[in-house]
């Protein structure tokens, strides 16, 4: 049985990527409900109900100061996003939909780049 090659892939354009990634997301017409932190002051329930709150401005400031260790750890941060707004609103809501749309744009957007990497 050929031995699996223990090569690692280039990570050399990882961060490029997540620049590239975080622009699209921050610019997608339904990303309304996700660039800023939702204020638990203004939302009954929201503290309570989303134990790690995440948005794409908190994204920004984290890739802005190098908080992200490599490409998973970016990749989590803005699926948290979208695991938040799925917890919090119907699958049949304005906001509940538009984080369905931008979980699949996300998601193909990034396989599309790794795979032209
Ligand atoms: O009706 C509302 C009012 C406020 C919010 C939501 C729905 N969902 C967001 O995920 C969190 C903020």
């Amino acid at each position: 049985k050929q031995e699996s090659p223990r090569t690692a892939r280039d990570d050399s354009k990882d961060l490029a990527m997540c620049r590239i990634l975080l622009a699209e997301l921050e610019s997608h017409q339904d990303a309304g409900p996700f660039l800023t932190p939702v204020n638990p002051k203004s939302v009954p329930g929201y503290r309570k109900i989303i134990k790690k709150p995440m948005d794409f401005s908190t994204i920004r400031d984290k890739l802005t100061n190098s908080q992200y260790l490599n490409l998973e750890t970016f990749i989590i941060d803005v699926n948290l996003v979208f695991d938040n707004c799925e917890k919090f609103n119907e699958d049949n809501s304005v906001i509940g939909r538009a984080g369905h749309t931008m979980r699949r744009f996300f998601q193909r957007r990034w396989t599309e780049l790794l795979r032209q990497n």
